[in-house]
């Protein structure tokens, strides 16, 4: 072993830390926090947040800053659920705070703390237990001063936030003090996206979103819970098309004949829908191919990453 060597030493290239991590950003619905990531990642994710919302943690957008790589995951409004689907969309926005390693508690100023922002404060003390948890107070451009004091004051009686951030995601403001805080609060990791996939990143997830939409819309209650869909190719054409791959993993055999239907039945409608949508979205002609996988161990296998749609290779495919 040459470890420790005087020679490997003057060897060893001056690498700078990289810093890496998922930050879950909640709130009510409404509060802001797509405006907010916009803000923080750049446009081209905004169309993501008009989807409908599905039920998992979903990355929605990765943000650079300095040495930091900020993966935003995506967390479905929090709000009290009454019906079945309901409660299935507010309990995968508290598995995505569970998951990650920074959370933000949006709020809105004129609204103060609402019901909802109780039951949240309530729920955050369990859940985000050993979690560094600040608070955003948005909308600030619609209070006085002396009411966001006041409100600055309460929340933090009320919970012990690492840092309180008075923000107007609309207007701008505090947008880019907030993603500074965040970069340095990333953990010492190698980044998990290099710095020329996050360009088309967007498109592949929204891809991937829209046909787990069309998923979900043709299988309703029979969705297999544990699946999911990864843009594994994005090919761009001479003609102005675009080609698209994809991949649904589901867990067992079984699944993998619903997705399928009868002789292929369903998979081909949910292709055309999807397809059509895309080719709505991009404005140009679109080749969409799904494939339907078995992969018994994806959950364990890629860990909360592929949990929270990233797209790590076997490394064997
Ligand atoms: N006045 C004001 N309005 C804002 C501000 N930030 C966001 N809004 C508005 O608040 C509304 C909700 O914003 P969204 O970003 O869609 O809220 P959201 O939390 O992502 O909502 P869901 O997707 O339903 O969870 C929009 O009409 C925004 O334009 C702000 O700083 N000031």
């Amino acid at each position: 072993m040459t470890e420790g060597t005087p020679d490997t030493q003057s060897i060893t290239p001056d690498v700078a830390v990289q810093r890496a991590g998922f930050v879950a950003l909640i709130g009510e619905p409404n509060a802001g926090k797509s405006t907010l990531l916009n803000r923080m990642v750049g446009a081209k994710v905004s169309i993501v947040t008009h989807k409908v919302q599905t039920t998992r943690a979903r990355i929605r957008g990765v943000a650079i800053e300095g040495d930091s790589q900020i993966v935003f995951v995506d967390t479905p409004g929090l709000f009290q659920p009454k019906r079945r689907l309901d409660r299935a969309m507010v309990a995968a926005a508290w598995s995505g705070v569970s998951d990650a390693d920074v959370v933000v508690l949006m709020i809105e100023a004129h609204r103060g703390i609402t019901k909802g922002v109780e039951a949240i404060l309530e729920r955050l003390g369990d859940v985000g237990k050993g979690r560094t948890i600040a608070l955003a107070i948005n909308k600030i451009d619609r209070v006085e001063a002396p009411v966001l004091l006041g409100l600055t004051k309460e929340m933090n009686e009320r919970f012990a936030f690492a840092e309180t951030f008075l923000i107007s995601a609309e207007k701008g403001h505090g947008a880019g003090t907030l993603r500074t805080w965040l970069a340095e609060r990333m953990p010492v990791e190698p980044w998990l996206y290099p710095e020329d996939q996050i360009a088309d990143l967007p498109l592949r997830m929204i891809a991937a979103e829209i046909t787990r939409e069309k998923l979900t819309l043709r299988l309703h209650q029979e969705l297999p819970y544990q699946l999911t869909v990864e843009t594994e190719n994005w090919e761009e054409r001479k003609d102005g098309s675009c080609k698209v791959d994809q991949l649904v993993y589901v867990m067992r055999d079984g699944h993998k004949g619903i997705v399928l239907g009868n002789r292929g039945e369903t998979i081909k409608s949910v292709g055309q829908a999807a397809r059509a949508e895309l080719v709505e979205f991009l404005g140009r002609k679109v080749h969409l191919f799904i494939q339907v996988k078995v992969r018994p161990n994806w959950l364990e296998d890629s860990d909360r990453y592929s949990e929270m749609g990233l797209n790590f290779k076997d490394g064997n495919e």
